[in-house]
């Protein structure tokens, strides 16, 4: 199999890029997939090395053979369920680009959730006017540490993982925003190799119990990296861990926030009330994303009285 033409036949004769558009977009309509319309813009642009406005503005320019091979190769591995952020090897986190690789989660919508329950007890402890400093659990490709920087411009932060693939990722990403003053990248099996105390600790750690990773969309299972989903029996395996430790490093006032799995807010919650962790700044302990599920479980240690 030349894993080219699957899903229709492979692009021939001359065309100008409203053709490509179109027929990349039938060809992965008729392979069942849902954002054709979308991921045919993203993957032609992608072929012919420009930004996808050039086919608004351009749409009579002319698609080159070698182009027109690309163009075929990169629907052959959409149709295949590769994502296109995997394709791309980018992704969009909040409204920064980010490289994604082998090693690394593929960022998700969801965790955004995380960013602005971190932006809202910011607000509260007025750390605006200081410089808190951030330790990132399983930084993967570095997202939630670079958005967190960027939005804090005082911050300096740690992003910790055990895999070293994605580390490079991360500093990668780092210095793409700017941030490589004000970042660090350890290799660590959780908070282990580290030393110091922070304001607050953050973590989208692996939660899916190991027994649905199978039953998950092959997008997921078949492209995300084993060691980033898989969060023992029961998904909490990680919390375990975390939580007791990184209640040891906050500073006094300093928060713990971590994103959760579908119906685990509750349990993750009582391991941090037995760590020692509160509620604070008047909010919940439990953030909801739009879908009204709890993805976020946020609380402090006691300030010194
Ligand atoms: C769900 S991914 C999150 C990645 C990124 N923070 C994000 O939100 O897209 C979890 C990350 O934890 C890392 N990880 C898993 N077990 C670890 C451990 N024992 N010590 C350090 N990092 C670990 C994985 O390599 C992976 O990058």
């Amino acid at each position: 199999m030349d894993g080219i033409v699957r899903g229709g036949a492979a692009l021939t004769g001359v065309l100008d890029l409203r053709a490509a558009q179109r027929h990349a977009r039938d060809r992965l309509r008729a392979g069942g997939v849902g954002s054709a319309d979308l991921d045919a813009r993203l993957l032609v642009a992608a072929a012919i090395e420009e930004d996808w406005t050039v086919l608004v503005s351009h749409p009579e320019r002319p698609v080159s053979a070698r182009e027109r091979t690309l163009i075929d190769a990169l629907i052959a591995r959409r149709l295949s369920g590769e994502p296109v952020s995997r394709i791309l090897g980018e992704r969009e986190f909040w409204g920064l680009d980010f490289e994604i690789g082998p090693a690394t989660l593929d960022p998700r919508p969801d965790t955004e959730t995380l960013i602005e329950r971190c932006l809202e007890i910011a607000q509260a402890q007025d750390w605006q006017a200081g410089a808190p400093a951030v330790l990132d659990l399983g930084t993967g490709s570095g997202c939630i540490l670079v958005a967190l920087l960027s939005e804090w411009p005082g911050a300096t932060g740690i992003g910790l993982d055990r895999s070293y693939e994605a580390l490079r990722v991360a500093r990668a990403n780092a210095g793409r925003h700017g941030l490589e003053g004000r970042s660090a990248f350890l290799c660590g099996d959780w908070d282990e190799a580290l030393g110091g105390t922070f304001d607050i600790i953050v973590s989208n750690p692996p939660y899916i119990p190991s027994a649905d990773i199978r039953g998950l969309a092959r997008e997921v299972a078949d492209h995300d990296p084993r060691g980033a989903l898989d969060g023992g029996a029961d998904g909490l395996d990680a919390y375990r861990r975390i939580v007791p430790a990184a209640a040891k490093r906050l500073r006094p006032g300093g928060w713990l926030a971590v994103e959760v799995g579908a119906g685990q807010a509750d349990a993750v919650a009582e391991l941090f009330a037995a760590n020692g962790l509160r509620p604070g700044a008047g909010l919940d302990a439990i953030a909801r994303d739009l879908a009204q599920r709890g993805r976020v479980v946020s609380m402090q240690r006691p300030p010194l009285s």
